[in-house]
């Protein structure tokens, strides 16, 4: 692929623009309908493919890329690359919207580039809409202290797993985790350091696991984690790996301080008819069991 400069598409771009604007009051002949269509969707995949036909009726195109703005891990694409591109950095007024190329053998001519840009018109606040729908949908499932999923998230999540378990006969476990003695941290330290050392705990957490593991801020100084395609004997395993990481790891704190803090994990493994409540009471009765041991401790339901 030849790459051709990034342009920024920027919007809006001028008051005289046969262009529509956000209340709708100067819309092209023809754009109408087209723009209808755009706004029937909060879905970018499912915009972004009513656009490309939209473009395709206009210009030959071989293919698309489109990569959402940073941090939206949003990546779609259709058709093929190939030698020639008209790439756009999209922005709406100062927010980024992300980047879109086109592909094909043949340059584009200055025409069919002026012919896209007056198409990128249509879909920049339908962009800007999915993209900001698709972000209040991450965020209400997201803890905002420490970026992991939250408790709302976690019960669906572990229905979904226990289904594609039963279904492929793979295995999974639960653990609950719990910072030990999290109170002592606050009363000693103040509550904003106590939120720094969850927020310490759930990085140790983050780069203890693999990826596809399932991780969540379970409340308080609580956490759980679902282990994908592991048995009860490897989440003992990763329990007791986390524990140790956690146990030799100093957090600091930006009062200068540092506090180095334990946790206790429960363990359990699925069973064929668990809900991811049976699923979670048995973890949480072994976490109880490590913490009355002593804590500092891994115990499992079973062992
Ligand atoms: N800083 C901070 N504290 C929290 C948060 N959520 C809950 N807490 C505090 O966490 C503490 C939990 O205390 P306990 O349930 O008694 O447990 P613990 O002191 O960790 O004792 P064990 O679990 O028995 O080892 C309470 O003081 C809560 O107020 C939070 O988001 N930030």
């Amino acid at each position: 692929m030849r790459a051709e400069t990034m342009a920024i598409f920027r919007f809006p771009k001028s008051e005289d623009q046969n262009v529509p604007s956000e209340n709708g009051s100067i819309i092209a002949p023809g754009a109408f309908d087209a723009l209808l269509k755009l706004q029937a969707t909060l879905d970018v995949e499912e915009l972004l493919a009513h656009f490309i036909s939209l473009i395709t009726a206009e210009l030959s195109i071989d293919g698309y890329s489109y990569i959402g703005p940073q941090g939206s891990a949003i990546h779609c694409q259709g058709g093929h690359t190939n030698r020639h591109a008209l790439a756009y950095q999209l922005m709406v007024e100062a927010e980024q919207l992300g980047e879109l190329l086109v592909y094909r053998s043949r340059p584009f001519s200055e025409a069919e580039s002026m012919t896209l840009e007056d198409m990128l018109c249509l879909v920049v606040y339908p962009l800007r809409n999915c993209l900001r729908y698709q972000e209040a949908i991450r965020s209400s499932f997201t803890d905002p202290l420490t970026g992991l999923g939250n408790r709302s998230n976690m019960l669906p999540q572990i229905q979904r797993e226990i289904s594609l378990s039963n279904r492929e006969a793979r295995l999974a476990s639960l653990l609950m985790i719990d910072i030990d003695h999290f109170k002592n941290i606050n009363d000693t330290q103040g509550h904003l350091s106590g939120d720094q050392v969850i927020i310490c705990i759930a990085d140790i957490i983050r780069r203890t696991v693999r990826d596809f593991d399932l991780v969540y801020r379970y409340g308080g100084e609580e956490f759980a984690i679902l282990l994908v395609n592991t048995d009860g004997v490897r989440a003992h395993q990763v329990a007791e790996r986390l524990r140790k990481n956690v146990e030799g790891h100093t957090c600091r704190l930006n009062n200068g301080r540092s506090v180095s803090p334990t946790i206790s994990v429960g363990v359990s493994e699925l069973e064929r008819h668990d809900t991811p409540q049976t699923l979670i009471e048995r973890a949480d009765r072994a976490l109880y069991r490590a913490k009355s041991d002593g804590r500092n401790l891994v115990r499992q339901e079973k062992f």
